[in-house]
């Protein structure tokens, strides 16, 4: 059985409600970086022992939250030693804006993957962008690197779009399969 972490900062618990989603489709553990951009050392050895690496964000001024680029900037350490090499990566942000500059975001994930020398999994979903298409559509945001989700900024937790949700669970599976097939 593959090891597969979700790891991911919320400020405010829309980018957690789509980890969780990602977790469930992934069949992934959850570990979350906390208000001050840390984790423990116990969950540091889980992401080492870990087979695939899935990072979420929201993003904030453009980027990923300050509290994730901590914790990015900590992997440097594992970044000396090449510990991540060859793992299966993916990535996710979450916005208030259609856009938002989410993709520089995400573009931000997939270069921390890179550098540690993973193997990154695109969103693997055509877009739903015809006349007809929704908010609950699967990829209504047309992403192709990794996860864009919207929650738009009057939206409780409880309401990131369903759409988003039904792609994060997507992903989270085709990650856990990519995964699979590489082990
Ligand atoms: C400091 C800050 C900066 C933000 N910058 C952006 C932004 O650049 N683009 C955008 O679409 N939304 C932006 N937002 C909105 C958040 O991305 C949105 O509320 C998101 O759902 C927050 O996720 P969280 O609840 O997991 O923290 C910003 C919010 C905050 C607090």
């Amino acid at each position: 059985m593959s090891k597969i972490f979700v790891v991911y900062h919320s400020g405010y618990g829309h980018t957690r409600a789509v980890a969780e989603q990602v977790a469930k489709g992934a069949g992934a553990a959850l570990i979350a970086i906390d208000e001050n951009g840390d984790i423990t050392e116990a969950e540091w050895a889980s992401l080492n022992e870990a087979s695939a690496l899935i990072f979420g964000a929201p993003t904030y001024m453009g980027n990923v939250s300050w509290q994730f680029k901590k914790f990015a900037d900590a992997t440097s350490k594992i970044w000396f030693t090449r510990g991540w090499q060859d793992k299966v990566f993916g990535g996710f942000t979450n916005s208030a804006s259609p856009n938002g500059d989410k993709q520089v975001a995400l573009i931000t994930l997939q270069t921390l993957a890179s550098q540690h020398g993973g193997i990154w999994v695109s969103l693997g979903q055509a877009p739903s962008n015809t006349k007809a298409a929704t908010a609950d559509d699967v990829n209504n945001l047309g992403g192709s690197v990794g996860l864009l989700t919207r929650a738009p900024a009057d939206a409780s937790v409880d309401e990131v779009h369903k759409g988003d949700l039904k792609s994060a669970e997507l992903y989270g599976k085709r990650i856990a399969d990519v995964t699979q097939r590489l082990s």
